[in-house]
């Protein structure tokens, strides 16, 4: 987490983890976007164990799609406009996979 922060200069406070067993577990297309965040959401993303493709689409342009993979030991990072233009998934793989986890680290609005 340390080097995370330091690496990209934001004190996180906030940890959502993903599990993905195999190449069956997914994550559908979606923003995240929510109250709790600023209105320009700040999240890294580590991921450990299998390379899987992370997908990014344009909201208004469903055709201009990236597909990106991330091996163990990556680092992801989503911020400033990225979630109000554009949606992210994990899609299904049609190849046999093994676990992959992903830490995400969040900047999140405290009460
Ligand atoms: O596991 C990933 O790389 C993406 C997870 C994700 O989109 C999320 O936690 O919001
Ligand atoms: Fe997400």
């Amino acid at each position: 987490m340390n080097k995370i922060e330091h690496t990209f200069g934001y004190e996180f406070n906030s940890l959502l983890l993903n599990l993905y067993c195999d190449h069956n577990d997914s994550v559908a297309w979606h923003r995240d976007k929510e109250s709790r965040y600023s209105d320009r959401p700040v999240i890294a993303s580590l991921s450990l164990g299998e390379t899987r493709k992370f997908n990014l689409r344009k909201l208004s342009r469903h055709q201009s799609r990236h597909g990106i993979p991330l091996p163990n030991g990556s680092v992801l990072m989503m911020k400033g406009d990225l979630q109000e233009h554009w949606e992210h998934r994990l899609a299904k793989s049609s190849s046999l996979m093994k676990e992959r986890l992903t830490l995400t680290f969040r900047l999140v609005n405290l009460l």
